[in-house]
């Protein structure tokens, strides 16, 4: 499709494809971008409206919301509930999966969100984002629990994210390759900007929080230490860092220019299994970064097909560029 193009047409247009598509998709996908729209204008007026810091409140992972965190989310959990696209609703941001009211209509999808992510960026400024995953509901089950919402990753049904930063991008898979929409805010609608993103299979730039390497396994310590030597070592080049500790804009920089971010099983997160989360975080990432060329690993394993034991649960998350990921899982399998 064009360069320009908006998405709802692009939206329109992909249903097109699919004969049997009953427009629900299309529907589902129209609340979504609405509520990332609201959420945007809120992150750009921050103090303005005095809704910068904390919330006072904690979040099941035992985080201090930011205010945003529970604008986001209600933003993002009111817009789907009223849209009637969806059987069921589950967050970063809400203990336990999201019951409809008994009043409200009820769709055919699932929908995991992380409302806002990159929450300790939010204060100074820093680029933050919203991430979601949608999958399908189970039918005739007006309220699905946990376990209806713990399918792997390849099950999937769309991904992707809305990075906000100097402007406000809407990136997108439904399975049929990734793009990424722009966010026109005198018209208020995404334009089409970057269409069939794939990632360079090569890459010297890697994302870690360096402050964590006492506390690594052998595989990351050998794979960093190897690109911090550069040309004079084994990798024969040199390699630059970057971490902006916003998961959205590290995955948006490597689907620009390639890359690997790494926040890799540790001594510090080993109890919880690691520090970002499974269904809101590196599935849809997982999805995205795959569609685009990409791979997506916990190190020893593919993430996508993991088998999710727990809404909440963490993983150790390594993806980008095909051959540098490639070259982590076979220093985990060596
Ligand atoms: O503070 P650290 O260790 O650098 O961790 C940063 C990571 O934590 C996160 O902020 C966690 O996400 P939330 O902000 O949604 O809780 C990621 O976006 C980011 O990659
Ligand atoms: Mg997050
Ligand atoms: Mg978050």
């Amino acid at each position: 499709m064009q360069i320009g193009t908006s998405l709802t047409h692009f939206l329109i247009e992909s249903q097109r494809a699919h004969k049997a598509a009953s427009g629900d998709f299309t529907l589902l996908m129209n609340d979504i971008v609405s509520a990332c729209k609201v959420i945007s204008s809120y992150v750009n007026k921050g103090n303005l409206i005095g809704i910068l810091g904390s919330a006072e409140s904690e979040n099941i992972q035992g985080e201090t919301q930011k205010k945003l965190d529970v604008i986001s989310n209600d933003v993002f959990t009111n817009t789907l509930m009223q849209g009637g696209q969806v059987a069921g609703l589950a967050s970063e941001e809400m203990d336990d999966v999201y019951h409809l009211p008994a009043t409200a209509q009820r769709g055919k999808y699932l929908c995991v969100y992380d409302p806002l992510d990159g929450s300790s960026n939010i204060d100074v400024n820093v680029t933050v984002g919203t991430i979601f995953s949608v999958l399908h509901a189970p039918e005739g089950v007006a309220n699905p629990a946990e376990a209806e919402f713990l399918q792997p990753g390849t099950e999937q049904v769309a991904a992707g994210y809305c990075i906000y930063g100097p402007s406000t991008i809407m990136v997108l898979t439904t399975g049929d390759g990734v793009n990424g929409f722009t966010l026109d805010k005198d018209i208020g609608e995404f334009m089409l900007t970057h269409p069939n993103i794939t990632i360079p299979e090569d890459t010297s730039e890697f994302a870690i929080n360096m402050s964590n390497q006492r506390f690594w396994d052998a595989p990351v310590k050998r794979y960093i230490d190897e690109c911090l030597i550069g040309k004079e070592g084994p990798r024969g080049r040199d390699f630059n860092m970057r971490w902006v500790a916003s998961m959205v804009a590290e995955v948006h920089r490597i689907l620009t220019r390639g890359g690997i971010f790494m926040y890799p099983i540790d001594s510090k997160h080993r109890e919880r299994g690691g520090k970002l989360r499974l269904m809101y975080e590196a599935n849809p990432m997982s999805m995205i970064v795959e569609q685009a060329g990409g791979l997506s690993i916990t190190g020893p394993d593919r993430i996508m097909s993991l088998a999710p034991q727990k809404l909440h649960q963490r993983v150790p998350v390594i993806l980008g560029s095909k051959n540098e990921v490639q070259r982590v899982w076979d220093y985990h399998k060596a």
